[in-house]
């Protein structure tokens, strides 16, 4: 979809000068987007992609940023912020927040084998470990208290057993997260998002994580579990695919060790991350936001790999 807010060259060039990037030659929408407005912005100095914030605020949007550009100075690859002549990474154009990143070069890998799924595996438990020490706290801003609060409200729209199914699953996820397994679990910054069309890839070769804006501090585990439910099923059933598993699990267990607490907290997290998306998609079809043009994401599909993560045992956190 969408251009929220138009940017032209005449509104960029006085714009632009405040960083040391030479003039601009040229901004193209990207017509891909579903929060926010993007642009691919041409600049002497080379390409960027340039977001305008149609719904996060000045207040909210350092956690993300500052944690983009903590990752990317350890050498994660992600969109790394551009600091304009002062050092502000975080902008306003046309009363917006606005931010100039670099540009990841390829494009998202919308049927992924095991060689992606190892890099990504790689890449995201790095990403972990380069966390470990980002000052800023954030909880995960679509973890349980989200869930407990929206819950309620869409409850009313689904089939009696669906919403009692819905209930039994978040009463289960509440009681999980007040034992002491839970608290165990490593935590930090996560990107909580991680799906298929928030990596790229140039041909094979992973060139980075973006989209971090549903970025928040959860179990690092959580992380791994989400991208799972992605990245190594088949879309159509929401079967794992245990190749795709193997390769995406022991690449991370080679960079960052699972504990015998996550393997013990493993089925349960796969499910809440489930879970995660169910409530979303319910939400947002349901619920759909003022001026809404956007096609929803099926919130079925989330109830299906629920309904197989709940019936089925986890695969191996490590073989
Ligand atoms: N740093 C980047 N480098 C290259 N392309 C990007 C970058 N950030 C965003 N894009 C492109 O813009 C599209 C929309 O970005 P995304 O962050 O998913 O938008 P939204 O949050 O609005 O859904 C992506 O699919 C990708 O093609
Ligand atoms: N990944 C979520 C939706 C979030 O949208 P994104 O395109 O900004 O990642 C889902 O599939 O429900």
């Amino acid at each position: 979809m969408a251009v929220f807010t138009p940017v032209s060259l005449q509104d960029l060039t006085p714009w632009i000068s405040s960083f040391s990037l030479g003039s601009v030659s040229n901004i193209r929408g990207i017509s891909s987007g579903i929060e926010n407005s993007n642009f691919f912005v041409s600049t002497e100095k080379g390409e960027y992609v340039l977001t305008l914030f149609e719904k996060l605020t000045f207040d909210e949007l350092p956690f993300y940023l500052n944690l983009m550009q903590h990752l990317a100075r350890k050498g994660i690859k992600v969109p790394a912020p551009v600091p304009d002549k002062n050092g502000r990474i975080l902008h306003s154009l046309h009363g917006k927040p606005a931010c100039l990143v670099t540009k990841l070069v390829g494009d998202w890998q919308p049927e992924p084998e095991a060689l992606h799924c190892a890099q990504v595996g790689d890449m995201m438990a790095k990403m972990h470990l380069a966390g470990q020490d980002y000052s800023l706290q954030q909880p995960n801003p679509r973890g349980l208290e989200w869930w407990k609060k929206t819950v309620p409200l869409i409850l009313s729209y689904l089939p009696v057993k669906t919403s009692f199914m819905l209930q039994d699953e978040l009463r289960f996820q509440e009681e999980f997260a007040s034992t002491n397994l839970y608290w165990k679990l490593y935590r930090g910054p996560i990107h909580a998002d991680l799906f298929r069309n928030n990596v790229m890839f140039d041909s094979t070769r992973l060139t980075g994580f973006f989209d971090f804006y549903f970025a928040g501090c959860d179990s690092w585990l959580f992380d791994v579990a989400v991208a799972i439910n992605d990245w190594c099923i088949d879309p159509g059933t929401g079967e794992l695919d245990s190749v795709r598993v193997r390769a995406f699990l022991d690449a991370y267990h080679a960079v960052r060790p699972f504990t015998l607490d996550e393997c013990a907290a493993w089925k349960t997290i796969l499910r809440g991350a489930a879970l995660r998306f169910w409530i979303s998609r319910l939400y947002d079809f349901y619920l759909p936001r003022d001026a809404e043009i956007l096609t929803p994401h099926d919130p079925c599909h989330f109830e299906r790999i629920l309904r197989l993560r709940i019936a089925q045992p986890a695969p191996e956190l490590v073989l």
